[in-house]
């Protein structure tokens, strides 16, 4: 299923934990900002639409997606971080560059989470276009950073 058939943004809220007392950590990727601070903007307010507290709720910046992992990390081994939401926008260029940092962002994000036995959320858009970013990051398919909160708050009621 494709973003275009599932809106990033429409979930079924149900059997939902409650958020007042966890610690989020929300790492975002500088490459793209424009689309990064959509998404985060996206995250930010759907952990607080959801219970979350302000207080609770930390923002990191880090250079491009492939620091995300590092990034998460240092948030993940925290005792007091209950989630990790790590955003970002690798856009196809005219190199394998692209394929690289995908796929190494999506197995480190992956490895912190299991190393840490807590939720660390692969909230990287990889689209081809600036449009298809654009469409993902508040625009016609939703928002990825709200998905991305949103499965942050499911994985805590695990
Ligand atoms: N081209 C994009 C990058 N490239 C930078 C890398 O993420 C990384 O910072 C660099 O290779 C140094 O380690 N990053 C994105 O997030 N999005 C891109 O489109
Ligand atoms: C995903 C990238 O790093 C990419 O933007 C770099 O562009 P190019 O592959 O044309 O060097």
């Amino acid at each position: 299923m494709s973003s275009a058939d599932k809106n990033l943004s429409e979930f079924v809220a149900n059997n939902l934990p409650d958020i007042s007392n966890k610690k989020f950590a929300i790492v975002v990727s500088e490459w793209n900002e424009t689309i990064t601070g959509a998404l985060y903007e996206g995250a930010y307010n759907t952990l607080l639409a959801y219970g979350a507290k302000e207080e609770n709720i930390i923002k990191a910046e880090v250079p491009g997606s492939f620091e995300l992992s590092l990034g998460s990390q240092k948030f993940a081994q925290k005792e007091e971080i209950d989630a990790v939401i790590a955003l970002g926008c690798v856009i196809q260029g005219e190199t394998k560059h692209f394929d690289f940092i995908c796929m190494a962002v999506a197995n480190g994000i992956t490895e912190v989470s299991l190393k840490y036995n807590k939720p660390v959320i692969f909230g990287v858009l990889t689209p081809n276009t600036m449009q298809q970013a654009l469409d993902r990051a508040g625009g016609i398919h939703g928002n990825k950073g709200d998905e991305a909160a949103f499965t942050a708050i499911k994985m805590l009621a695990i």
